[in-house]
């Protein structure tokens, strides 16, 4: 009997996908990953050697898309759900694990239509994603950190964050994060402020994204800048815990692991983002004073300096009991146990 993770498209999703994985390898299970050949799924898990095997299915998003195109996916992720009930007699799946995302629905439509086969979902955000408010009255439990009817609350966060933490009690670096693909409006919110906090003495670490690093890069040399800038790095847990103050998107994984690392941040929530869900995922910490928050039109320079002002090592502190470190040996237990 194996067990199956299934979804993706970007980093937040994905790296939820990589934790069960983990989990499941440290007891000495292979589980077969299903996602899609669109999106980031292949460059995380091809050849991971965690697995007994990796399929990449041809589905799209479904969402966004008008009319013919709407009907194109649809049936694409019908063609791959037939897909899914194959691997699943081969395997003798009996288990799937839903992150979301739509390279997640055709197995967790199959899952839905096997008998006796078992779908449990984690919800990364505060607001549910279209496939999981359709899919989530058929699974045996829903996983969500900002749901107090979960069983679990705590995010599946990877342990170096935790390991990396520490309480911030004075200001010397600061990291600007834009989620797993960057965010331009962070890029240029950075370089608008960084001579100011140059001249603060402060140092700058700088995720950019893959598409915007040449330009960002190049406005930095023309200012004579001297940042650690970089497009993407599987090394962010070390990056972020070199940083006392953090500005980032609100995608939940990067959240929790912010938490999880005690560094405090001023949120500027992605504002296309499904139902304004980076909005309110920021929100829930906000109101627990864990956090700073600003819409990305009313970002400047002030709202910046003066969240570095305030109390931060306080914040720091709070954070360490905002999160616990085992979340997903807590959730692959309750599963294990079919609950
Ligand atoms: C635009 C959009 O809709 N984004 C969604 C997407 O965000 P996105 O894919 O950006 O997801 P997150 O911010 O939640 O996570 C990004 C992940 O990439 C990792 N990382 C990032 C940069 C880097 O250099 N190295 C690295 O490893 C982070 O540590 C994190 O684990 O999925 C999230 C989880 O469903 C949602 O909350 C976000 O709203």
């Amino acid at each position: 009997m194996r067990v199956v993770i299934t979804g993706g498209g970007t980093g937040g999703h994905l790296k939820v996908a990589d934790a069960f994985i983990e989990e499941y390898s440290k007891r000495g299970i292979k589980p077969i990953f299903i996602g899609s050949v669109n999106g980031q799924d292949k460059d995380w898990f091809e050849n991971d050697k965690r697995l007994k095997k990796a399929y990449f299915l041809e589905t799209r998003g479904v969402v966004n898309k008008k009319g013919l195109g709407k009907i194109s996916s649809l049936f694409q992720i019908f063609k791959a759900m037939n897909q899914c009930f194959d691997i699943f007699d081969k395997y003798d799946v009996k288990t799937v694990i839903s992150v979301g995302g739509f390279s997640a629905a055709p197995a967790t439509f199959a899952a839905i239509l096997s008998w006796g086969c078992k779908l449990y979902i984690h919800e990364q955000n505060s607001v549910m994603g279209r496939l999981n408010e359709i899919t989530s009255k058929f699974a045996t439990q829903v996983f969500c950190s900002f749901d107090n009817k979960s069983l679990i609350r705590d995010y599946p966060v990877s342990e170096e964050f935790f390991d990396n933490a520490r309480i911030r009690d004075e200001l010397k670096t600061i990291i600007f994060l834009g989620g797993s693909q960057g965010a331009s409006a962070i890029n240029n919110f950075a370089l608008k402020v960084a001579p100011t906090l140059k001249k603060l003495g402060l140092n700058i670490i700088h995720q950019t994204g893959k598409n915007d690093y040449e330009r960002v890069k190049e406005e930095y040399e023309k200012m004579g800048i001297e940042v650690d800038l970089f497009p993407f790095s599987k090394e962010i847990a070390k990056k972020m815990s070199e940083a006392d103050f953090a500005v980032s998107r609100a995608g939940a994984s990067t959240l929790w692991e912010l938490c999880a690392n005690s560094l405090p941040t001023l949120f500027v929530p992605f504002p296309y983002a499904a139902k304004d869900h980076q909005y309110t995922n920021a929100k829930f910490l906000e109101d627990k004073g864990l956090c700073y928050l600003c819409r990305e039109e009313k970002l400047n320079e002030e709202i910046l300096i003066e969240s570095l002002k305030k109390d931060n090592f306080s914040i720091s502190k709070k954070l360490v009991d905002s999160i616990k470190y085992n979340a997903v040996e807590s959730i692959v237990n309750l599963i294990s146990q079919g609950k």
